[in-house]
């Protein structure tokens, strides 16, 4: 799939398949705007930052990028695809690596 294509926004089939298991597994949509958001709390600082870390490397290879925020063991985490004005494919791909990397 060309780049610009996976930055396309989601479909209404899209949502009902591949964004629905997310919702359901606790990511909420943003208010007002195309994107979704997850809290995730750790048990310190370092597993936090390890967690960031990785999802910082997978963010850099896919060239798509979290908002976040981190204070300690939390980190906020607000997915959207800037290019388009709302969620692409390359969201969901993100949030479910995140997923992985979160448990
Ligand atoms: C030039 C560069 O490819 C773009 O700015 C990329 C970088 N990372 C990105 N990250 C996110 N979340 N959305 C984008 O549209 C985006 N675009």
């Amino acid at each position: 799939m060309a780049s610009e294509a996976k930055r396309a926004r989601l479909s209404d089939d899209d949502r009902k398949t591949t964004l629905k298991p997310l919702i359901d597994g606790g990511w909420t949509m943003v208010e007002g705007r195309d994107a979704i958001y997850k809290e995730f709390l750790f048990k310190n600082f370092i597993q936090a930052f390890g967690f960031m870390t990785q999802v910082a490397l997978q963010a850099e290879k896919m060239d798509h990028h979290p908002e976040w925020f981190n204070v300690y063991n939390k980190v906020q985490v607000t997915l959207s695809t800037h290019d388009v004005g709302g969620l692409s494919e390359r969201d969901i791909r993100l949030a479910n690596f995140i997923e992985k990397k979160a448990k």
